[in-house]
């Protein structure tokens, strides 16, 4: 079995697959090394390979990869960043400082369109990173999610408090907010569609007419009706992550 790890700022995305990669055994989304490895011991598994990415400090991974090993017996691969990869050339000045999430993320994109695409990666942070037709990253943009909008809102001032309940319930319209929840998890819901709308009129500037556009991350669902024919793709950075680090 292979485990495929995406370690990001706020969880660890993780996935088994068969030997032959042929389907995905069992997966899910954590928050910290301890509950992976709770809920990797959940599961009776036999891995044989681990690969993984991740955008967290080299000695933040390496204790993750040491738990691996001790766990599995196992030597974790671990993407590195590259000028090029799979017909894809990174469009960064100093292609290390490329988040490696994203990196990924546009190669599994365009490993999957074979033509021109926008990645919206909606999660804590957002980014749109930009493919040209023959594999050209033009570049991207960065920008706080609702995660971290929300979060700003709630540190820096005194009467912005409600609980997760509240907030959901608040979702569930865009309407002038009547309520605290609602002003702001509306306010946050919609500066995060105009982030999209203005994504989609520069990617005709940039890309031309025929691009494809991917959606992925945790507040993708917020985009979906904004981007008709748009592509949800949760598994981005991990269709990334096997080019980056085939097993044979
Ligand atoms: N406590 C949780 N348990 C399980 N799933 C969760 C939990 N919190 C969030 N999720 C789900 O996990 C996924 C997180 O993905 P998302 O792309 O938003 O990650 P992210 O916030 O960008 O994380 P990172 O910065 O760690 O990559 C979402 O699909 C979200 O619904
Ligand atoms: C932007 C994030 C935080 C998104 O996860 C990650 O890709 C990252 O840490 N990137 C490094 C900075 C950059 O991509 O320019
Ligand atoms: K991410």
């Amino acid at each position: 079995m292979i485990l495929e790890l995406d370690c990001g700022n706020s969880f660890i995305k993780w996935r088994v697959l068969a030997a032959d990669a042929s389907r995905i055994i069992c997966a899910g989304v954590v928050g910290s090394d301890a509950e992976l490895m709770l809920a990797l011991n959940e599961e009776s598994l036999n891995v044989t390979a681990c690969r993984l990415v991740s955008v967290r400090t080299d000695a933040e991974t390496q204790l993750l990869v040491g738990l691996i090993n001790e766990r599995f017996g196992v030597e974790c691969a671990c993407a590195q960043p590259v000028i090029e990869l799979a017909g894809v050339r990174n469009g960064y000045e100093q292609y290390q400082q490329l988040g490696l999430d994203r990196w990924l993320a546009l190669v599994g994109a365009y490993l999957h369109a074979g033509k021109a695409c926008l990645v919206l990666d909606l999660g804590t942070a957002v980014t749109a990173d930009y493919v040209s037709a023959d594999g050209e990253h033009l570049g991207g943009y960065i920008c706080p999610g609702v995660p971290l909008m929300r979060n700003q809102l709630r540190t820096h001032t005194r009467r912005i408090r409600y609980s997760d309940d509240t907030a959901e319930r608040a979702q569930q319209k865009n309407g002038p907010g009547r309520t605290t929840a609602e002003a702001v998890e509306r306010g946050c819901s919609l500066m995060l569609q105009g982030f999209v709308a203005t994504q989609l009129e520069l990617a005709s500037e940039y890309l031309g007419d025929t691009f494809v556009v991917f959606l992925t991350g945790g507040d993708a669902v917020v985009a979906v009706d904004m981007a008709p024919g748009a592509i949800i793709a949760p598994d981005l950075v991990f269709k990334g992550l096997a080019a980056a680090c085939p097993l044979s």
